[in-house]
This record gives C-alpha cells, sequence and structure tokens, in this order.
C-alpha cells in the first residue's frame, strides 16, 4: 500500500531513479529516492528537470526526499529498484536486512538476469518487472534530462496496478507478457557497446554508418538466436526489429533525416554504458550484450558478434582502448576471423 507513511522507495536514484521518482512526485505519489552521498545537496536546492510530456520545459522537483540511509526501506510501500545490475547483490541484501519481507520490489533493470536474480533471492516477496525505453542523462550536478521517447511498461501485478493508480496512469503501461518486453527492449541495448567504445554522444554515434554496421550485425545475430532459442519478442518502438537492422544500413543520407527524427533523440544523449565507461565504472555488459552469448551457449549457437563487444568493453574497463573510430571499430569486431 502506498501512503505517506509507506512511500514508494527508489533504491539507486540516478539517472533513471530521479527521472521516475520526480515524475510520480510530481503526481502525487509519496516517494523517497535512496542514493548516494552526492545526492544530499539535491535535498536543499531540488533539481531540474527537463524534456518528456510531464516536464514541460525545466521543472524543478522538490517533493522526492533524498536520503543514504537504508533505513527507510523500513516503511517503504513499494521498493522500486534501479541500481546498475553491478549494484544488484548489494541492494538485495539491503533489501533482505532493511525492509518488511511483504515489502513488493518493482525491477527497472537494463537485462533479462536481473530480475530472475531479484526473485531467486527473494523468493517469498512479489517481484515485478519493469522496462524504461528512454535515455536520461545528467546534464550538470542539479539538472537531469530526458533525451529520447517511449512509455514506460510495467508487468501487470498488484503492486503495479497501485503504482499506475496512484500516479493517474500516465506515463506507462501494464503488460501481461512482461518478458516478451524486455527481450524486445535487450535489443535496443546491444548498441550500448558501440555507442561507449565511440566516446560520442548516442546522436552523433548513431549518424556514423561504421557504428551503425556493428549494431546491426549484433542485432541480426540477436535475432536469430532468439529464434534458435524460441524466445519471443515485442517490438521497442516505432519499428520491428528486422526493420531496424534494414535502417541502421542505410546509407547516412536515409538514416540521418528519417530514423533519427523517428527516435527524437537529442543531441546529448549517451546511453548508461557510456556514461559508466566514461566515468571509470563498471559496465553492465555481462547483462547485455553478454546476455545473448549466454543464451546462444545454452541453446548450442553461437554469437560472434556480441562476443567480441563483450570483450572490447571487458578491455576497455582494464585500461585497453577506450574509444574507437566507427572505422576502427567496425574493423576489431566484423574483420575478425
Ligand atoms: N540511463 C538511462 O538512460 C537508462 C538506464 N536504464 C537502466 O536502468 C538502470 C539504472 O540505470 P541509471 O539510472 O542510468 O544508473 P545510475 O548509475 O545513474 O544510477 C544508479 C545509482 O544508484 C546508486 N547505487 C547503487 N547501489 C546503491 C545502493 N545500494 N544504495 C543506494 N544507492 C545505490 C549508484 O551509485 P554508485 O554509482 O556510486 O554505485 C548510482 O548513483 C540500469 O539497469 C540501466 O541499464 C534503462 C533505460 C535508460
Ligand atoms: C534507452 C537506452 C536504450 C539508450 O539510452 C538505454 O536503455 C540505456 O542507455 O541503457
Amino acid at each position: 500500500m502506498i501512503s505517506p507513511e509507506s512511500p514508494v522507495v527508489i533504491l539507486g536514484a540516478g539517472a533513471i531513479g530521479c527521472y521516475l521518482g520526480a515524475q510520480w512526485a510530481a503526481a502525487g505519489v509519496p516517494v523517497t529516492l535512496l542514493g548516494r552521498d552526492r545526492l544530499l545537496s539535491l535535498n536543499d536546492t531540488g533539481f531540474a528537470v527537463e524534456g518528456g510530456p510531464d516536464f514541460t520545459g525545466a521543472e524543478l522537483a522538490r517533493n522526492p526526499k533524498v536520503t543514504t540511509e537504508p533505513a527507510v526501506l523500513a516503511n517503504a510501500g513499494l521498493i522500486v529498484l534501479t541500481v546498475k545490475s553491478t549494484a544488484l547483490d548489494a541492494a538485495v541484501s539491503q533489501i533482505s536486512t532493511f525492509s518488511a519481507s511483504h515489502t513488493p520490489v518493482l525491477c527497472l533493470l537494463n537485462g533479462i538476469a536481473p530480475v530472475r536474480r531479484l526473485a531467486a533471492a527473494l523468493p517469498e516477496r512479489e517481484i515485478s518487472a519493469g522496462m524504461v525505453p528512454f535515455n536520461v542523462v545528467w546534464r550538470n550536478a542539479s539538472t537531469l534530462r530526458r533525451s529520447s521517447v517511449g512509455e514506460v511498461i510495467l508487468e501487470r501485478s498488484p503492486a503495479t496496478r497501485a503504482l499506475s493508480a496512484a500516479i493517474g496512469g500516465s506515463g506507462i503501461s501494464l503488460s501481461d507478457d512482461i518478458r516478451a518486453v524486455q527481450y524486445g527492449k535487450l535489443l535496443l541495448n546491444l548498441n550500448n557497446p558501440v555507442n561507449a567504445l565511440s566516446g560520442k554522444s548516442l546522436y552523433h554515434q548513431l549518424r556514423e554508418r561504421p557504428y551503425r554496421l556493428v549494431y546491426a550485425a549484433a542485432l541480426q545475430e540477436a535475432l536469430d538466436v532468439y529464434e534458435g532459442a524460441q524466445i519471443a519478442h515485442a517490438k521497442s518502438g516505432p519499428l520491428p526489429a528486422n526493420r531496424i537492422v534494414q535502417m541502421l544500413r542505410a546509407p547516412d543520407w536515409l538514416f540521418n533525416t528519417v530514423a533519427l527524427r523517428l527516435q527524437k533523440l537529442d543531441p546529448q544523449s549517451q546511453t548508461s554504458m557510456a556514461q559508466d565507461l566514461a566515468a571509470g565504472k563498471p559496465t553492465e555488459i555481462d547483462t547485455i550484450n553478454g546476455e545473448i552469448v549466454d543464451l546462444a551457449t545454452a541453446t548450442g549457437q553461437i554469437a560472434p558478434v556480441n562476443t567480441k563487444l563483450v570483450e572490447l568493453v571487458k578491455s576497455a574497463s582494464a585500461g585497453g582502448q577506450k574509444t574507437y573510430t566507427g572505422a576502427e571499430l567496425h574493423r576489431a569486431v566484423l574483420s575478425t576471423p
């Protein structure tokens, strides 16, 4: 039950957690943001949120209270998990230690494995999965910007029905097949390492065909692996995945005038993996492209393109080559035997 005494607690208040927390608080939902020290100053100043249908122009979000104290989990009516997958185990242990065993958890992490791991670690809980389609970046220490389009989709459950009712349904839809939605989203995330290794904004990376060809190869490979493993995926965005592959292969003049407009990407957009790699943090590569590699292995298939992307990101994280021109990345991923 969500109420002022039992707020929504967002565990892992970063780009996505703060954006959604501000959006839900603006709709009248009691929200507490549980994050790191650097967020605490936002309690005094508030933070500006730009972009998206609920924030026309920059709006100051003062409502969500920010804390670093996991003890707030004890009174949560709903825990919304928005940490990176690399921080999942520590977050699960905080949930177990501090919250009541009946408190539901909504998992908004990218990838498929995180929600499975969560359900396995907390078998007594109501666990729901969700999918965030759009990109959010910090423009500076107190300004968040949503830089692409789409609607959040949540698995239909008692907890998500209550959340959706509390926010008046806006910006969220409920699904009875969240697994297909997550597998559909994973296909978009296969570009994350390409974006991270380009060192460019998403908008500028996608404008260069050699980068797009690498992403197209990773995406086509994933579609083949899904087919071999009989995995259903939902459409994520306006085009089906096979049309996205075709579109990515189009010449720059066509892609840059048609496809980029459809996504309404703004020039500052940057994938979450690019943000991590640039900040020297561990990346989610194992739960993104690594998921395709694991699925291929489990079903007797191979996934050399995604395997190579995993390798390159791990090498970059370990101090190896961090940025690649389009031609360099194309050669490194697609020209190896
Ligand atoms: N950013 C985006 O545009 C999108 C991201 N996603 C997905 O959403 C998820 C969250 O991504 P994003 O918001 O970018 O991630 P961020 O890194 O911006 O936010 C996570 C925040 O949680 C903090 N944190 C980690 N563990 C804890 C803990 N136990 N207690 C309190 N705070 C904690 C992190 O701090 P620290 O770094 O110091 O550990 C970080 O500040 C990921 O799975 C991502 O793939 C999905 C769609 C779009
Ligand atoms: C929205 C998208 C695909 C790109 O920003 C993303 O999920 C991410 O950055 O991890």
